[in-house]
């Protein structure tokens, strides 16, 4: 049962196009649970398997390729696959992101594109980008709380893609930047009324005070950000509130500011996505009400630069004093483990190598003196005396098929995953991938007598497993 705020439930019969009795309705009904599945993981490694061999699937999310609600929430703490990276756990209605990137790839330019997610943890929509890149492009998902930005990194690591740049920078940093940026998603911070049947703590630390606090600082986001965009640049700006202060009218600030074109999407009818029009501006914009879809609250636009914009970029103090220096690596290759491939090059930042798109090595200089810069590219090791595989390149999609494996059960996986050795002394000295059902969960090597566990310290699984977990 959940119980609505009550200055929130003044509110709702002024939302668009919305039917009072059935949004109540819905607000009392469970939430679906719902994951997308990591399209190139799958071909790679599950091929021969229909999702329902693997998961609890029920029937897929109409709006995103490779989202499926779960007949049941399983206790995604203890599957490996989730911490293979085989799927991401993720609300239905967010997952239209990657509708919309379907009609970007459609018209994009084919040039190496460049993307940046400003709100980004814990990365859901990271992922969605990052299922759209050619391998030149490049991705700066972006986060401004230190905590958060750990979790972030630690979800695109298992998501397995090189062509990634982590910052940590208010959107300001990104207007000095002279390339710009090709797609910008804005998913901002909001007062959460959308989740509030998903996660009843937000109904207690909902004011009608957050949502005017939270309109103003997305109104500040959209129009910092604006001048990074190129002309011809699509900026994606969601939100999971339903407060027109926090969607339609940023949209018609932005408008008003920027003279931003708002696109049109042809939707399916059937969906029960709301598509309706901003006040001011009359702008097409997108709403999800869990009374007519399945999932949860949510709100999209589309806003384009018109192409007679430029890139505002600003001048700006750049670094003397760079806190991160990489360079370009010319050696070293970990061949072993990668298909030698035109597009990914190797930089290195302190003693590891990073795979990183060989066409964005010149942003990548930008923007190290430009944005505080936290990580880029993909760890794939460190050369000392040997190559010592790093944990990322066990869970990176180009990873080689025909690597020495441990093939493990669920009890082996999970208790690897606490960093238990599996006992498998018949190997022979050397590294091998751990896997279950093929995908690879991480790195041991094996020195004759003995197992090493390499799986990170700090990702360890804490969990206790329950008593009879295992049949
Ligand atoms: C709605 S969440 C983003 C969810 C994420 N896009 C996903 O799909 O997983 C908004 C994020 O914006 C971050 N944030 C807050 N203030 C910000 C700012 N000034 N600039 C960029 N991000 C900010 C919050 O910490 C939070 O992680």
């Amino acid at each position: 049962m959940t119980n609505l705020p009550e200055d929130f439930l003044k509110l709702i019969p002024t939302l668009p196009d919305v039917n009072v009795q059935a949004f109540l309705d819905a607000h009392q009904q469970p939430a679906p649970v719902s994951i997308r599945l990591h399209p190139v993981k799958w071909k790679k490694w599950a091929s021969d398997k229909r999702p329902e061999d693997l998961l609890p699937v029920s029937s897929p999310v109409p709006w995103a390729q490779h989202g499926f609600y779960l007949r049941e929430r399983p206790s995604f703490m203890f599957d490996p696959l989730f911490y293979a990276g085989a799927y991401y756990v993720q609300e239905a209605s967010s997952m239209f992101v990657d509708f919309v990137m379907k009609k970007w790839t459609v018209q994009r330019r084919s040039t190496p594109a460049l993307l940046l997610d400003l709100c980004a943890a814990p990365g859901g929509k990271s992922t969605i980008l990052l299922d759209h890149l050619q391998p030149d492009d490049l991705l700066v998902s972006n986060e401004t709380i230190p905590q958060r930005l750990q979790i972030l990194q630690e979800n695109l690591i298992r998501w397995g893609y090189p062509q990634i740049v982590l910052t940590q920078a208010e959107a300001h940093y990104f207007q000095s930047l002279p390339m710009g940026f090709d797609l910008i998603l804005v998913d901002a911070p909001c007062s959460g009324s959308g989740m509030f049947r998903k996660d009843r703590q937000m109904c207690r630390l909902w004011t009608s005070g957050s949502v005017w606090a939270c309109s103003k600082k997305q109104q500040h986001l959209v129009t910092d950000i604006w001048p990074a965009l190129k002309p011809g640049g699509w900026l994606i700006y969601s939100t999971c509130s339903f407060s027109v202060e926090e969607d339609e009218q940023v949209v018609d600030t932005l408008i008003t500011q920027a003279q931003a074109e708002a696109l049109h999407l042809q939707i399916p009818d059937g969906w029960g996505i709301v598509q309706t029009v901003t006040p001011q501006h009359r702008a097409p914009v997108y709403r999800f009400y869990p009374d007519r879809l399945e999932g949860e609250g949510f709100f999209l636009a589309v806003l384009r630069k018109p192409d007679h914009q430029t890139i505002q970029s600003r001048s700006a103090f750049l670094k003397k004093q760079q806190i991160f220096e990489f360079e370009e690596l010319k050696t070293h290759w970990p061949e072993a483990y990668l298909p030698k491939d035109a597009h990914v090059g190797l930089i290195r930042h302190r003693e590891q190598a990073y795979l990183f798109p060989a066409a964005h090595t010149h942003t990548l200089h930008e923007l190290a003196r430009r944005v505080p810069l936290r990580q880029a590219g993909l760890c794939v090791g460190k050369f000392n005396k040997e190559w010592i595989p790093d944990h990322a390149l066990s869970l990176q999609i180009g990873l080689r098929e025909n690597l020495p494996a441990l093939e493990l059960d669920r009890e082996q996986a999970l208790r690897y995953l606490q960093k238990h050795s599996p006992d498998a002394n018949q190997l022979t000295p050397g590294w091998y991938l751990v896997t279950y059902h093929r995908f690879p969960l991480g790195w041991i090597k094996s020195i004759g007598h003995r197992i090493n566990n390499y799986y990170p310290a700090a990702w360890k699984m804490n969990r206790t497993i329950p008593e009879n977990f295992f049949p």
